[in-house]
């Protein structure tokens, strides 16, 4: 085991930012905090670090009670959004920073510097200067930087939120092989699901400085825990169903579930909804709206009270007013609670 955070609250004056919160990041874990935006992700992250302290609670590390732990002897490293290089050094300068702080000799450095640049992508960028790095570059540097100094757990906010969609999804992928080849400990703080899901072993779901759900990607995705979760995970319905041996039924329809017969609550993304134009479908088709990969649609359907949310394929998408078929999509679907 190496962080145990338990009762964990930290208050600004009448404002408690983190409230009541416990977990643990088990070595070699990767934990991302994912919440919407003041839900008290980045005050959390800080107590961890040593930067805020907690009105309630403690924080352990390896057993340790970090209380009296000041910053900068947690040797826990971070990365903030801006990943903030030392402008008048190169990039090999950078990220050796921590090794050198740490008395690591010239040819270990050198080694070292060159591997993570491999990493990352950055191989024989070690002579660049730190200000004439794009975005993208500067904070793989940044991440560099921090897992050279081997930090005994990693403290990621927002990493990746200052760099365009493309190059954030790249490198949230190259992030996680990184993450993982060096068996890092993390925890990334996010408000984007796609960076959390790609980055974490697990998830905690954060709203109003409590904790709501801490599982798996898969789990959170199938599982969530309330309506609540389901919603910030992109549920758009939640219809009532009734499960039969591993098959839940709703008004839209029949799908698989792991669940054991009786009452169930299915939550309905828009990708789990699948529009197919047909005269004879009893949906009619009210906004459409189009996005990267396919059309998004709002539906409306005698079997519903209000319309859903659902998706059609980008060739055959049915306009405004047209008639469709609604069929469900398991992948899409998920069973709450
Ligand atoms: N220094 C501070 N003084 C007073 N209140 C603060 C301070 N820092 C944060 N807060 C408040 O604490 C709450 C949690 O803030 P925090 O920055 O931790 O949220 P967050 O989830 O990281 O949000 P974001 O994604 O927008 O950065 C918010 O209500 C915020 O206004």
């Amino acid at each position: 085991m190496a962080l145990r955070v338990s009762g964990l609250s930290v208050r600004y004056g009448a404002v408690t930012a983190v409230s009541d919160v416990d977990f643990e990041v088990a070595d070699g874990e990767v934990l991302a905090l994912l919440g919407p935006s003041g839900c008290g992700k980045s005050t959390l992250l800080r107590a961890v670090a040593g930067l805020e302290s907690p009105s309630a609670g403690e924080i352990r590390w390896d057993g340790a009670d970090l209380a009296r732990v000041p910053v900068h002897r947690r040797r826990f490293g971070m990365v903030f959004q801006d990943g903030q290089l030392f402008p008048h050094r190169d990039v090999a300068g950078n990220v050796e920073f921590g090794l050198r702080m740490r008395g690591a000799d010239r040819a270990r450095r050198r080694e070292r510097v060159a591997e993570l640049l491999a990493l990352l992508g950055l191989d024989g960028y070690e002579r660049r200067r730190a200000t004439e790095l794009s975005g993208g570059e500067a904070q793989r540097v940044a991440l560099a930087r921090a897992l050279a100094a081997d930090p005994a757990l990693l403290l990621l906010d927002e990493p990746l939120s200052a760099l365009d969609r493309t190059l954030r999804e790249q490198l949230a992928v190259d992030l996680a092989r990184l993450l993982a080849a060096d068996d890092a400990t993390a925890i990334v703080v996010t408000h984007d699901h796609d960076e959390a899901f790609t980055l974490a072993d697990r998830v905690a779901i954060m709203t109003g400085g409590r904790f709501r759900q801490v599982d798996t990607p898969q789990r959170l995705w199938q599982h969530p825990a309330d309506e609540e979760v389901a919603t910030f995970l992109g549920c758009t319905a939640v219809l009532p169903a009734e499960v039969r041996g591993g098959t839940a039924t709703c008004a839209l329809g029949a799908v698989p579930v792991a669940a054991p017969d009786g009452p169930a609550r299915l939550g309905l993304r828009a990708s789990g909804v699948r529009a197919e134009p047909d005269a004879a479908g009893a949906g009619v088709v009210r906004e459409r709206v189009h996005r990267h990969d396919h059309v998004r649609l709002t539906v409306e359907t005698p079997e519903l009270p209000e319309p859903v949310e659902a998706t059609a394929r980008t060739a055959t998408a049915p306009g405004v007013g047209d008639p469709v078929r609604l069929d469900l999509d398991p992948d899409g679907i998920a069973l709450i609670g």
